[in-house]
């Protein structure tokens, strides 16, 4: 058994990377890319206005009131533009390039207009109202590095950098096996009378989706040897990284491991001292990364959120250590102390402040959908009283 730090540590290490294609902008969201986003021209592209208004040279309105003449109007787009002469000025929009003579924009607010003359009274601000070509960046200027993880955000600079199509990581295809004898489609497990809803592998598919992954299949497997080992080769074959949940631990019928013996399975660990999900284990069969999942719905999900999620993003070229942004958090009520395994305490907000569950069953289901964070303590951590500062993840 090894602890926390060290497996992610193994994970961090990891040379698994997956391929590289190049896709439109519209699909980029969450893609992780893998090369480095170069500006291929300045922005803005020219001397451009920050407000409507007035382009006008400053000198002439050294002596206020100044009345100056309208030579012209320069609108975003427009390519050839008037020139501002002495005692002139040119009408100017937001973004639009400033004409030649110009050397500050003044708020159409501030001005009268009379025709083909525009007062200006009011005494001019420190603000010039212009943006400075390549303010924002320069043509051959990195905007995002590889390994940046695409948003929202960063999707805009991408795009700012005239680029129609970017290369990014592919994402690693997850295959989802659920072993258990007991565990019936959802919807079907109140005809038994002893079978239970599978519900982890839905759960795992939606992790793996959020963290990069390309769920390719879930799979629902009896406790049997030879359907199981049939179920992991087909496995090896479809997928970049198969997780396979249940059957980790040391029962009769947990043979999680045993299944990809016959392909031969490696470890790059078995077990981590963390609660729950000490019998998360991490190997390599036939090339393919294989992850077991404790059975238990909390300690599967827990192991996903911790483990899954940094692998998925080592694979595919980003930062695994970005999976995993502890941050400090006041607690609302008191925490026991820690014994000899890393504790993930299932908590929710309550207001600002983290609210444990009282529910801390690692089979739970109800209190799993109600765990927005986890609280992590480390083995040994003395008892923490409300008021207290702790590191939370969210879940
Ligand atoms: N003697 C010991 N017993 C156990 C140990 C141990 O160290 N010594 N470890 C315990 C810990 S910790 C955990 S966690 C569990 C994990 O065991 P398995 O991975 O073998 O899980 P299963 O036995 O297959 O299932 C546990 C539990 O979860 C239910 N389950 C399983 N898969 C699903 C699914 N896909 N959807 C919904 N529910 C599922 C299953 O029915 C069981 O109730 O072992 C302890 N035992
Ligand atoms: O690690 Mo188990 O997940 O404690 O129940």
């Amino acid at each position: 058994m090894i602890g926390f730090d060290e497996a992610c540590a193994r994970i961090a290490a990891l040379p698994e990377r997956a391929a590289v294609e190049c896709i439109p902008l519209d699909q980029a969201a969450g893609r992780i890319l893998a090369t480095d986003i170069v500006a291929s021209l300045d922005a803005p592209r020219a001397d451009v206005s920050a407000m409507d208004g007035y382009a006008v040279r400053e000198a002439d309105l050294a002596r206020l009131p100044a009345r100056l003449r309208l030579a012209g109007e320069s609108f975003p787009g427009q390519p050839d533009l008037p020139e501002v002469g002495e005692r002139a000025c040119v009408r100017i929009f937001t973004g639009a390039p400033v004409p030649p003579g110009a050397d500050r924009v003044v708020i159409q607010e501030q001005v009268t207009r009379d025709g083909g003359v525009v007062r200006f009274e009011r005494p001019l601000g420190p603000a010039r109202h212009i943006r400075p070509r390549g303010g924002d960046f320069r043509a051959g200027e990195i905007l995002l590095a590889a390994g940046t993880r695409l948003d929202a955000r960063s999707i805009v600079a991408a795009a700012a950098a005239d680029l129609s199509e970017i290369e990014v990581h592919c994402r690693p295809r997850v295959i989802v096996l659920a072993t258990g004898d007991e565990l019936a489609e959802p919807g079907t497990a109140r005809a038994s009378p002893v079978a239970i809803p599978e519900s982890v592998s839905f759960g795992v598919a939606a992790m793996a989706a959020q963290w990069s992954g390309a769920p390719a299949g879930r799979y629902r497997l009896p406790d049997d040897s030879g359907v199981l080992e049939h179920a992991a080769r087909a496995a090896l074959d479809a997928a970049d990284l198969i997780v396979v949940t249940g059957g980790a631990s040391v029962g009769e019928k947990d043979h999680a491991k045993a299944m990809f013996g016959p392909a031969g399975l490696e470890f790059i660990f078995t077990k981590v001292a963390i609660k729950p999900g000490k019998p998360v284990w991490l190997g390599r069969a036939r090339g393919k990364l294989v992850l077991g999942l404790p059975g238990n719905p909390t300690s599967a999900l827990v192991a996903a959120r911790l483990f899954l999620a940094p692998l998925l993003l080592r694979m595919s070229g980003g930062d695994p250590s970005s999976a995993l942004c502890w941050r400090e958090a006041v607690l609302a009520e008191g925490l026991p102390a820690v014994r000899d395994r890393e504790t993930f305490v299932r908590a929710c907000w309550a207001g600002n402040r983290v609210m444990p569950l009282s529910d801390q069953d690692s089979g739970a289901q109800r209190a799993l959908a109600a765990a927005e964070l986890l609280v992590r303590r480390g083995i040994g951590a003395p008892a923490r009283a409300a008021g207290e500062t702790v590191d939370v993840l969210d879940f």
